[in-house]
Order: structure tokens, then C-alpha cells, then sequence
């Protein structure tokens, strides 16, 4: 990543991650990119580090404009090492440095991640920060990840530093919004949302209204793109995201040992494509949970098939399960079905998978021992209609 100019005396001095393709387990096929930014000012500020291994490419990029050891602050807006990780780093490049983290969770994070020897000055929502021709100003965001999550708004230059939110897993040469593929980041905006930020919607929501009430010619995230000329639009697709409403549209989830499940999952399909609803069939072995969550965000329906292995759901599903419930998508309509031999536990165990995590359940457990002939799957496919309002 280049040294590029922001806006006057504001430079994006962060480092692009070319090939990360899992973050944390989150699938990243578009790489991501860790910002930071210097603030060129009486008191030299920088906004945010980098993950740990990029801490030298960080340094290197402010040497272009500054000795680090001039820095005086360092704001650290989310204690999480996507973007604190070099902070031991910069901080011994940059001795006199204080780093300004949020009252009391950015505290309490920071230094059980970096100790406590670290020259910290703790800031609560709305406090303020002189640092020369511009008073940063900053708004407590909390469980947008993290109870610690910040962001920093600057009035003189119309810019927030927004941390994760507006955020996309990214890489680009290109800094700016206007300097690329739309489709591709608002997808992966989409992504890091669902992924990220689903379970948070109430406090998206009231984020959204203090960020709406900003002055702002430029947002600065910590992912990907600076938004400029889209401001509008990444908004608006942050209100549909946060507000939680629902497409008529159908994710179809399921794994198969030997494709009796698989035939079902086919014929739910036809069953929604018959009730002219649109679906995606994902196989758990070749579909990443993370995709699947970012169709999920604002689809009506869900069907979720397993088969019975050795009295459970295929593990693949338990899995798919349990990250779904941890992102809490409220009030999904959902279907279980599956193939069993014998007992056909897992079918049940779906079933009630889903129905814990406050799914409106439209059936009965879809079970079929061993292998469907056509006419179970004719059956299958409707019933999935009949169900469709
Ligand atoms: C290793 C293994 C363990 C199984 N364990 C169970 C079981 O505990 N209970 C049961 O009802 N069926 C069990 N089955 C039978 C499968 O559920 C059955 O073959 C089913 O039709 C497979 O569906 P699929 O083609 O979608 O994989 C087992 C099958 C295999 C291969």
C-alpha cells in the first residue's frame, strides 16, 4: 500500500494483506487490508496500527512523512489485533507517545494485551483532543464489535475514522471508493457485516443515527476502502443491514455421506422455485459457513438437512449451526430435514437447533429413511410449496 493523501496533512499509512484468506476463521477470498492513519498536526497523531506482522511496513510508510519517534498520540479506536497488533511495536518507535484508548474497555483490553507500562490516557464518549489546527472528537460505538470499539470524528476535515464499521475484507492497491469494483466491495461490506456485526443490530442502528448526525466528507475505515463519493450509499446499506429485514429468498444448507440428503435439499429447492421463490443450495463441504451468513443476512427462509451419523447431525452441520446461532438471525422461517437409517436423530437435533434460536419452524422434521425414491422427493418438493405464503 502506498503512502496516499487522505485529505490535507492526513495520510493512509496502513498495509494491505494480499492472502489472508481466513480471519479468524471468517473466509477472506478478497484479502483484507489493516488502515491507519497519520494526522499531520502540532500534535502528530496516528490513527489506529496494523496486524503484528505488518508493524514494520507500518513504520516504514510513516518514515516516508515523519520519524515515528514525533508521534504524540496514537488512538487506538478497538483494542482487537487487526489493528492494535503492532502497537508494542510503534510504541517503542515512538517513545513519548500517549495512547488515547476508550474508558474503561479499551483500558482493560490494551493492557492485558500489551501490559501495563504503556503510557495509556483513557477517553469517554464525546470527550475531545487537541491536537493542533483540529479537536478530534470521539463517540463510543461498544459492541460494535467489541465492548471497547470507538470511533474518532475530526470537524475541521469532515472525516471520521470509523474503525470496523463501513469496513470491508479488501485488498486493493486503490485506496478510495471511487478507484474500484463497487459490486466487490459492497459484497464484501455486506460480508464483514453479516459476519462481524449481525448480532450487534441494535447498537448499529443507534451508531448509525449519532454517525448520521456527523458532518462528513470522508469516512475513514480500518478495512478497505475510504468512502467518499458513496458515503450515501455504504449509509443505506448499513440501515438495511442493521434494520434486519427479510428478502423472499431461500438458503438451503445441508451435507450428505452418500447424496440421499443431497436428493432431498435438491427437491426443497424445486419446492421453493415452484412457489417462484428464489434459492441457493450450499453444500457444508464446499461452502464456507461465513458465505453462507452473508446470503443468510436478509433471506426469509432457511432449510438445514443433515443425515444421522452415529446418532448426530453431521459435524459439518453442528458447526454451521453453532456459528449461525452465535450471529443470531432473528426470526428466520426454517425447515429440517434428512436421511437416516435407523434411529434419525439428527433430523430432530436440526430441528431443534433451529427452533432454540427462535426460528419460526414451518414443518414437521422432513425424514427420509435411506434413500428417497422419486416420489418421496416429489413429495418433499410439495410440501415446500404448499408451505410458501
Ligand atoms: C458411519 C455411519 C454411521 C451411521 N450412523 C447412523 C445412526 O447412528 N443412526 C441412523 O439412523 N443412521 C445412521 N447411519 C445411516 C445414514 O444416516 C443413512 O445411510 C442415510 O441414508 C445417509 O444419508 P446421506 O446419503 O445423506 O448421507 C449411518 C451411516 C454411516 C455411514
Amino acid at each position: 500500500m502506498n503512502v496516499v493523501e487522505v485529505k490535507k496533512d492526513i495520510y493512509s499509512v496502513g498495509a494491505v494483506d494480499w492472502n489472508v484468506r481466513s480471519f479468524h476463521g471468517y473466509s477472506t477470498n478478497s484479502g483484507a487490508t489493516y488502515n491507519a492513519y497519520l494526522i499531520m498536526d502540532e500534535k502528530i497523531t496516528l490513527i489506529d496500527t496494523v496486524k503484528a506482522p505488518f508493524a514494520k511496513e507500518l513504520l516504514d510508510r510513516i518514515r516516508e512523512i515523519v520519524e515515528p519517534e514525533k508521534i504524540d498520540y496514537i488512538i487506538s479506536n478497538h483494542v482487537e489485533m487487526d489493528h492494535s497488533g503492532a502497537l508494542p511495536q510503534v510504541v517503542k518507535a515512538a517513545p513519548n507517545a500517549t495512547v488515547i484508548t476508550s474508558d474503561p474497555n479499551g483500558m482493560k483490553g490494551l493492557s492485558a494485551h500489551y501490559g501495563k507500562e504503556i503510557k495509556y490516557q483513557t477517553v469517554k464518549a464525546g470527550d475531545t483532543l487537541e491536537i493542533g489546527k483540529r479537536t478530534l472528537t470521539f463517540v463510543a460505538t461498544p459492541m460494535l464489535h467489541w465492548p471497547d470499539n470507538m470511533v474518532t470524528y475530526c470537524p475541521e476535515d469532515k472525516i471520521l475514522f470509523s474503525n470496523d464499521a463501513f469496513g470491508q475484507h479488501y485488498a486493493s492497491n486503490m485506496r478510495f471508493d471511487t478507484q474500484v469494483n463497487l459490486d466487490d466491495v459492497y459484497r464484501e461490506a455486506k460480508k464483514y457485516y453479516a459476519n462481524i456485526l449481525m448480532p450487534y443490530g441494535a447498537q448499529a442502528r443507534k451508531a448509525l443515527e449519532i454517525v448520521k448526525g456527523l458532518d462528513m466528507e470522508v469516512i475513514a475505515p480500518s478495512h478497505g476502502v475510504i468512502w467518499t463519493e458513496h458515503i450515501g450509499d455504504i449509509l443505506e446499506k448499513y440501515e438495511e443491514f442493521a434494520g434486519g429485514g427479510t428478502k423472499k429468498k431461500a438458503c438451503i444448507v445441508y451435507d450428505s455421506m452418500w447424496h440421499s440428503t443431497e436428493k432431498m435439499a435438491f427437491a426443497v429447492v424445486e419446492g421453493f422455485s415452484k412457489a417462484g421463490v428464489g434459492a441457493h443450495l450450499y453444500d457444508l463441504k464446499d461452502n464456507h459457513i461465513s458465505d453462507i451468513m452473508t446470503d443468510l443476512l436478509d433471506a426469509e427462509y432457511i432449510a438445514v438437512g443433515s443425515p444421522t451419523l452415529n446418532s448426530q447431525m453431521m459435524p459439518t452441520v453442528a458447526g454451521f449451526l453453532c456459528y449461525m446461532k452465535g450471529l443470531a438471525p432473528k426470526k428466520r422461517k426454517a425447515i429440517a430435514f434428512g436421511s437416516y437409517g435407523w434411529g434419525g436423530q439428527s433430523i430432530k437435533q436440526v430441528y431443534e437447533a433451529l427452533e432454540g434460536m427462535g426460528c419460526q419452524m414451518l414443518l414437521d422434521p422432513i425424514r427420509q429413511m435411506y434413500i428417497p425414491t422419486d416420489e418421496d422427493l416429489k413429495q418433499v418438493e410439495e410440501t415446500i410449496t404448499s408451505i410458501i405464503e
